[in-house]
């Protein structure tokens, strides 16, 4: 398989860098709410998504949610599912089974999951707004797969980038992913520029003086 070059960089870059460079285009990306509840591993790689919603409003279906997603992904795509609610599980032990089988890089879902232990001993990496042992059987089903979503309310399309890491979630837009990335490679390099000189001595009130402040509107 050719190697994802923008997946590639960002397994470089942290979710603070990347939510600033959108910043610096007056992108919004940050999925906020949505926290690291499993193996504490940084995940970077593109979206298959997932959409649920109640059992009754969902066409009627032979498979569990979210099983087309995983069979779906390629090596190193990241689930992400809209979900919206934290009074039933969207996601599961037996489905991170399935995917860490796939070699799919994690689930990120913007309400509950369940069997954290499992996927804690899968070392399968989870980030969700919340887990609760409640079963999606009966209650919720999926409304689509692989169409755009809404997560955190940030609309994330399939192929778009992901990266997740213990600050959290942020999602860039597959025809904005050069520029993005570019810019955050550049912030990055700058921040560990401001980060010597704090070691080497530099009043940490001049390193993160006036042109920190405005650093993401000039560039
Ligand atoms: O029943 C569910 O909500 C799904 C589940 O536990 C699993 O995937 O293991
Ligand atoms: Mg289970």
């Amino acid at each position: 398989m050719p190697e994802d070059i923008f997946v590639e960089k960002l397994s470089h870059l942290d979710t603070c860098a990347v939510s600033d460079a959108l910043d610096s285009l007056g992108i919004q990306g940050a999925a906020l709410g949505i926290k690291q509840v499993s193996v504490a591993k940084k995940i970077t790689g593109r979206a298959i998504t997932v959409k649920l919603t109640s059992k009754d409003s969902a066409p009627p279906s032979s498979r569990h949610l979210g099983t087309a997603a995983v069979e779906a992904a390629s090596h190193g795509d990241v689930i992400v599912v809209e979900h919206g609610r934290t009074d039933v599980a969207g996601w599961g032990g037996n489905l991170s089974v399935a995917a860490s089988q796939k070699g799919i890089s994690g689930i990120i879902i913007d309400g509950a999951l369940r069997d954290v232990d499992e996927m804690w001993s899968l070392q399968f990496p989870a980030y969700a707004a919340s887990a609760v042992p409640v079963t999606a059987r009966g209650r919720i089903a999926e409304e689509s797969c692989n169409e755009p979503i809404t997560v955190a309310g940030i609309d994330v399309k399939p192929n778009d980038l992901v990266i997740a890491d213990r600050s959290g979630v942020v999602f860039i837009p597959e025809k904005i992913a050069k520029e993005v990335i570019d810019k955050a490679e550049e912030i990055m390099k700058k921040e560990e520029k401001m980060a010597q000189s704090i070691r080497q001595g530099v009043p940490v009130s001049s390193v993160m003086g006036k042109n920190y402040e405005t650093m993401l509107q000039e560039e």
